[in-house]
C-alpha cells in the first residue's frame, strides 16, 4: 500500500490553477521530499492531503483512505507539522504536548517527546509564548510525533533552525524513517533535501516536473560530474586516451589539463588508471559534481530556490582533490559548476 496517493489532484482558487493535475506515489516508509520555488504548490497539495482544503478534481488517499472522504480515518495516524505553527501563548511547551496526548488519546511521555526535540525540562516549563522560532519549530514538531504517527506530514520542516537545529532534525526524520514511518515533507533548501530523502518530487507553478533519487534527477539532466586533470606534461597527448574510456563524453585538453565530462561514476577511476596506463603523469583531479542548486534551477525554469542562508549552502563547496597517482579519485560532494 502507498502511504500517499494522488491523481489528477487539483486546485484552483479563481482564475489560478495552484496544483495542476498531480499524480503522486510515496511509498510506505519512504522519505520523501516535496520540493519547489514558493509559490509552487507545495502547501496546497499538504492541505488537500489533511482535507484542510478541498480538489477541484481529482483525488487523494492517505494511508489507503480517501483523504476527502475519510480524514477521520486518517488525522489520528498523521502528525502534522504545519507550516506557521502558532502557539498559545501563555501556556507552557509541555502544556501544548500534553494537551496533544491528550487529544491523541496517546501513551507519549510529555517529557520524552520534548527531549526528543531537544527541548529542555526548563525551556518545557516556560511559557511557548517567549519561545524563539527554533523552539517554536520544535515544539511543532514534538506535537507531530505524539502517537507515534504512521506518516509525518511537514510544512517546511527547518524554518527558523539555525544549523545545529537542522542537523537533529534531520537526524529526527531519520530515525522516525527508521521506526516505519514514511516521512513526507516539503522544502526550499536543498540541502535538507539531499541528506535524507529517499526520493524527491519537484512542484513548478502547480506541476510536478520531476520524481527521482536525487542522483537519478542528476542524470536526468544531463549530470553526472566534471573531472579536471592536471598533468605533469602537456595534456594534448593524453586527450584521446581519456576520450576513448567509456563514460567520458567529451574532453577538452587545455596546457597541461584536460577537462573530462563524466556520465557514469565508474568512468572517473577507469580514465584515471587508463591515463596512467599511457604513461600520463597525474598531478592533481578535481571532480565537481552537478550542483543541487543548478538542478534544481533546471527543473524550475529558473526561478529561485528560496531565500534562507541554508538555501544557498548546497554546491557551494568542496570539490574533492585527488593525489598524483588518483587512483583513490572520488567523488566531489556538491561543487559547483
Ligand atoms: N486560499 C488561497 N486563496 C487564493 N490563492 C491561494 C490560496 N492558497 C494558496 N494560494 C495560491 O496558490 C499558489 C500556491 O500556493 P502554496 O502556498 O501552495 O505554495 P507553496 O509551494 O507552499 O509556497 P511557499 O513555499 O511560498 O509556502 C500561490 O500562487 C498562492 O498565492
Amino acid at each position: 500500500m502507498s502511504a500517499i496517493e494522488t491523481s489528477g489532484l487539483t486546485k484552483e482558487y479563481g482564475n489560478l490553477t495552484a496544483v495542476d493535475d498531480l499524480d503522486l506515489t510515496v511509498d510506505d516508509g519512504e522519505v520523501f521530499g516535496f520540493l519547489g520555488p514558493n509559490g509552487a504548490g507545495k502547501s496546497t497539495t499538504i492541505n488537500m492531503l489533511l482535507d484542510f482544503a478541498r480538489p477541484t478534481a481529482g483525488s487523494a488517499t492517505v494511508l489507503g483512505y480517501d483523504a476527502q472522504a475519510a480524514a477521520d480515518e486518517i488525522s489520528p495516524r498523521v502528525g502534522v507539522l504545519p507550516e506557521g505553527f502558532d502557539v498559545y501563548p501563555r501556556l507552557s511547551g509541555r502544556r501544548h504536548v500534553e494537551f496533544a496526548v491528550k487529544t491523541k488519546d496517546a501513551a507519549d511521555d510529555p517529557d520524552r517527546i520534548l527531549e526528543r526535540v531537544g527541548l529542555s525540562a526548563e525551556d518545557g516549563a516556560r511559557p511557548a509564548g517567549d519561545y524563539s522560532k527554533g523552539m517554536r519549530q520544535r515544539l511543532a514538531t514534538g506535537i507531530a510525533l505524539v502517537g507515534d504517527p504512521d506518516l509525518l506530514i511537514m510544512d517546511e520542516p527547518s524554518t527558523g533552525l539555525d544549523p545545529h537545529g537542522i542537523r537533529e532534525m534531520q537526524e529526527l526524520v531519520r530515525s522516525e524513517a527508521e521506526r516505519g514511518t514514511t516521512v513526507f515533507f516539503s522544502s526550499h533548501i536543498l540541502e535538507h533535501v539531499e541528506t535524507i530523502c529517499d526520493r524527491v518530487g519537484v512542484l513548478n507553478e502547480g506541476r510536478l516536473v520531476a520524481v527521482d533519487t536525487i542522483e537519478g534527477l542528476r542524470e536526468s539532466i544531463g549530470g553526472g560530474a566534471t573531472m579536471t586533470l592536471t598533468l605533469a606534461d602537456s595534456a594534448d597527448g593524453a586527450r584521446d586516451v581519456a576520450a576513448s574510456v567509456e563514460g567520458i563524453t567529451d574532453v577538452v585538453a587545455s596546457g597541461r589539463t584536460l577537462e573530462c565530462s563524466v556520465t557514469d561514476p565508474a568512468a572517473k577511476a577507469r580514465a584515471v588508471t587508463a591515463l596512467a596506463d599511457a604513461e600520463a603523469r597525474i598531478r592533481d583531479v578535481r571532480i565537481e559534481e552537478v550542483s543541487l542548486e543548478s538542478l534544481f534551477t533546471a527543473l524550475t525554469n529558473g526561478e529561485e530556490s528560496g531565500t534562507g542562508p541554508q538555501a544557498g549552502s548546497i554546491g557551494a563547496t568542496a570539490s574533492e582533490t585527488g593525489t598524483e597517482t588518483g587512483a583513490g579519485a572520488g567523488t566531489g560532494t556538491g561543487a559547483t559548476r
